[in-house]
């Protein structure tokens, strides 16, 4: 077999491929995992319980049996012993099933808790971060993760008892004689040497077997979200290799780590016939000297042979508990994200609602973290009064993408700020003081890609604003032309749409992000290529449709097709992330730059859809 390939770049700690999220140490993780545990007292304190009761009983019927052997040998009566031992048989039983239902009760509602913590902090994960991490690393935390991590409740009920009936086996030892103790000790010295070689290589490995997972869901979420561009461009043999080659790193590393387990289990053999031995060899020498009974040695005999399981349990588990620790890490680590700030109560309650302009100064922005970058946008100013609309129009890779979502507060700039400014008289905020929701109150965005939920077309407008009526959705619907298709449904507003419902065409989507905007309300909007998608027919009335959403509210419109910038009060051209132009559509014409050449070749009829292809 071929080693696996590197995984990561020189330098980069191992299992964490360059821009991946963060991974938490193990102290953390169990720290968080108690702290989950001990949210559930009710929980954990009957699962402590029943384990307790459970291994003692467990430890308990060997130390009797050798009582018996004793009593046989001295020809004493049996009967109160027998009775003694089938109450702990019966007790043993009860609380050993009580004791796996406990513990998985609580592990299930620990694995719950983290997992609704994880998809939560994911789905407010700062776009940058996700970008940088690719949404394959989340998709797989949120979904594989979580998954190994939740099958591992089982175990964990396993484990948390064999650690117990060993910890009560050494004491059960102890009562019978010390040296037999020591002599059950001779087993440790062979599971810590074989558990001091295999522990440091197990962590990197089970890390690194994650790891390539998540950069294998990377490449299939890409070719899968690709699959037309992958298509058209009949990339689908380098696509598949792409594919095939993360499955083979995947297969590498769990051949890797099943190879080192494998020589582990080994040594588990060797060091019970290690413990065996000793423990037998010491009976006959302590018996023989009459410092112990027959029944002694029994019962440490058979409480050697009863320790197999919890023995054999917490070693072999080392394995699956170092791939659900691997898997917990990295839970830990999205949950560990750093929270946003919450904003300064002060600036917020200074924050405009309504007659809300927007001021942008000295905005810079470069997508590399390399400050020797040429920046996508140089030193941008710019102001859009309260309830008038700016288009922004240049050529393909001038920048208007980036300088909407800045405006809009998808990311921030790396340099300048953009204040929403209340008039007439309001101080200016800074969108950068502001959270997230905050900023969502006051800025809608409207991207290219109009995504729609699973759902009915109810839910997934009312999103924008849960509680609204069916009546609220439909006149947010008519304000944007929608009610009519909407309406001519069978099911009207219970229709279900998304993947493998009704299809909607790109257009229809981008009239529901419309409408959702319209229920939200906010006083700023920014539309970024709102009407792009739809072919040259149903463009015209999504132009219409976001005409009527930016009636009364400030607006920055990237605008394709300059029919729509001519309808803005204003037009900005921008040529090489900066503003090369500003005016009203007859300002700019009359002034025959960029924007009059842009217009007359867009104006052109018989050239006209090619030229808005090329604004
Ligand atoms: N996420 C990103 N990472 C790195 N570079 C980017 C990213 N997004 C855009 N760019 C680059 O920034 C520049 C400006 O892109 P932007 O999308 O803002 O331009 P645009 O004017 O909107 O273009 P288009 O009309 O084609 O959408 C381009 O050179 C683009 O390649």
């Amino acid at each position: 077999m071929s080693a696996p390939a590197p995984l990561t770049a020189p330098g980069t700690p191992t299992g964490t491929p360059t821009g991946a999220l963060p991974v938490a140490p193990g102290r953390r993780s169990a720290a968080v995992l108690w702290r989950t545990a001990r949210a559930h007292p009710g929980e954990l304190a009957a699962a402590l319980t029943t384990t307790v009761l459970s291994s003692a009983g467990t430890v308990a019927l060997p130390l009797l049996l050798g009582r018996a052997v004793d009593v046989v040998r001295a020809g004493d009566g049996l009967t109160p012993l027998l009775v003694q031992l089938s109450v702990v048989a019966v007790l043993t039983a009860l609380t050993t099933a009580l004791a796996r239902r406990d513990a998985e009760r609580l592990g299930a509602s620990v694995a719950a808790d983290l997992r609704e913590r994880v998809v939560d902090r994911s789905l407010r994960m700062d776009p940058r971060v996700l970008e940088r991490a690719g949404s394959g690393d989340v998709a797989s935390r949120v979904t594989e993760d979580v998954e190994l991590f939740t099958s591992s409740v089982q175990l964990a009920a396993n484990v948390l008892t064999s650690v117990v009936t060993v910890a009560l086996s050494a004491v059960g030892f102890l009562s019978l004689d010390w040296r037999l103790a020591l002599a059950f000790c001779a087993v440790f010295p062979v599971h810590v040497a074989s558990l001091r070689w295999y522990l440091p290589k197990a962590g990197p490995l089970y890390a690194t077997e994650r790891a390539v997972a998540a950069q294998r869901s990377q490449v299939f979420l890409q070719s899968l979200h690709g699959a037309s561009t992958v298509h058209a461009y009949r990339m689908a043999p380098l696509q598949g290799e792409r594919v095939r080659a993360a499955s083979r790193r995947t297969v590498g590393a769990s051949r890797a780590a099943l190879r080192v387990f494998a020589r582990f289990s080994m040594s588990m053999n060797a060091a019970e016939a290690v413990g065996l031995s000793a423990l037998l060899a010491t009976g006959f020498w302590l018996v023989r000297a009459d410092a112990v009974t027959v029944g002694a040695v029994t019962a440490a005999a058979l409480l050697f042979h009863r320790l197999f399981g919890p023995l054999g349990v917490l070693l072999l588990s080392f394995d699956e508990v170092s791939r659900a620790a691997a898997a917990l890490n990295r839970l830990v680590g999205v949950v560990d994200l750093p929270e946003d700030p919450a904003p300064d109560p002060a600036v917020l309650a200074r924050a405009p609602r309504s007659r809300v302009g927007v001021r942008v100064r000295g905005l810079t922005h470069r997508y590399s973290d390399d400050p020797t970058a040429a920046p996508v946008l140089r030193g941008i100013d710019l102001d859009v009064p309260a309830g008038t609309s700016l288009a922004v129009v240049g050529e393909s890779g001038a920048g208007k993408t980036t300088l909407a979502a800045i405006v809009g507060g998808v990311f921030p700039p790396t340099g300048g700020t953009v204040e929403l400014v209340g008039e007439p008289d309001g101080e200016p905020v800074a969108l950068a003081d502001l959270d997230a929701g905050s900023v969502r109150e006051r800025v809608g965005v409207i991207a290219q890609e109009s995504h729609v939920f699973t759902g009915t077309l109810r839910d997934d407008l009312t999103l924008a604003r849960p509680g609204a009526t069916d009546e609220d959705v439909h006149a947010a619907l008519r304000v944007v032309g929608g009610d009519d298709w909407v309406s001519a449904l069978p099911d009207g507003l219970g229709t279900r749409v998304g993947p493998g419902e009704l299809a909607l065409s790109p257009a229809r989507a981008q009239q529901l992000a419309l409408a959702r905007l319209v229920l939200r309300d906010p006083p700023v909007v920014v539309l970024d290529e709102a009407t792009a998608e739809a072919g040259s027919a149903g463009a015209r009335d999504l132009e219409l449709s976001a005409a009527a959403l930016v009636r009364g509210r400030t607006a920055l419109v990237v605008a394709h097709r300059l029919s729509q910038a001519a309808a803005c009060d204003r037009i900005a051209v921008v040529a090489g992330g900066r503003i090369a132009e500003l005016g009203t559509h007859a300002e700019l014409l009359r002034s025959g730059g960029r924007y009059a050449r842009l217009w007359d070749t867009w104006s052109r009829p018989a050239q006209a859809p090619q030229a808005a292809a090329d604004t």
